[in-house]
């Protein structure tokens, strides 16, 4: 059984618990779009704890570290929403949605709508869908469920077959995920291959996971990639801010003109 196997029972377990919560008129998502800039987007992550890494910074406060993200250039602040094993909360959200006025991610493992429900409540502007996880049919009904909400979609794959469906589902945001959440291997070559695939159909994708210096930004961008995903690195940095700004490397106009 995969670490991923491991949370998605976990989280059906959870989900029996779910009240049920419906998303209404006062939701206000704020549009999200990584096409329009001539800088890398940076989407930063609040990320105490992983099963990869374990503590990752365990005592951080998440409004001071969204107001530090946005105050130095972030494109859109991620959250990690999940308990058992990442150490993050629905009250993270929404606290971080509160304080901030940029569009935030509710970073889960979504399987079922009611969990989108309590996204947009909390204040998500983007949900993350994460094709491993889900059948084709609760891929397309996940997604259709949060465009009714008008919350924007980051599909996330890892490998060709995944994206094929991916492309398949209509995913108009691709996360390439250049962690295999099978083995936890870290890899940036997957955004250089699956990143050919995803700008010939003139999508834009983000590059996540494993980015710590500019350097690594600057790789993404060769990808064609027109954001990357960024937690550990920026949560454990001595100066947060000077490395979220060195991540926004320029963008060559074929990334952000398509
Ligand atoms: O901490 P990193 O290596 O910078 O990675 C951030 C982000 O990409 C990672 O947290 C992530 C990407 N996809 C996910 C799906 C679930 C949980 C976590 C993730």
């Amino acid at each position: 059984m995969t670490i991923l196997d491991k949370i998605i029972e976990k989280k059906k377990e959870e989900l029996a618990y779910y009240e049920a919560e419906y998303a209404t008129d006062h939701i206000k998502p704020l549009p999200f779009n990584i096409q329009k800039s001539r800088q890398m987007n940076v989407i930063a992550e609040i990320k105490r704890a992983s099963p990869s890494k374990g503590l990752i910074n365990p005592d951080m406060d998440p409004v001071t570290q969204a107001k530090l993200y946005e105050d130095n250039g972030a494109s859109a602040i991620s959250v990690l929403t999940d308990e058992s094993f990442f150490q993050g909360s629905f009250d993270d959200l929404k606290a971080v949605a509160e304080a901030v006025s940029i569009p935030v991610l509710c970073k889960d493992f979504m399987i079922d709508k009611k969990q989108i429900d309590r996204a947009a409540n909390a204040g998500a502007s983007i949900i993350l869908l994460i094709v491993a996880a889900l059948s084709d049919e609760l891929l397309h009904e996940l997604n259709q469920h949060a465009k009714k909400l008008n919350l924007s979609v980051l599909t996330e794959v890892h490998n060709e077959e995944e994206l094929q469906r991916a492309l398949a589902a209509k995913a108009d945001i691709i996360g390439v995920n250049n962690r295999d959440l099978k083995t936890f291997e870290v890899d940036l070559k997957v955004s250089a291959e699956l990143g050919k695939v995803i700008t010939a159909q003139g999508l834009p994708f983000v590059s996540e996971s494993g980015i710590f210096t500019a350097a690594d930004a600057e790789t993404a961008a060769k990808t064609g990639a027109s954001a990357v995903l960024v937690g550990e690195s920026l949560m454990k940095a001595q100066n947060t801010g000077e490395l979220l700004r060195s991540l926004q490397v320029p963008l060559s106009s074929d990334s952000y003109a398509r």
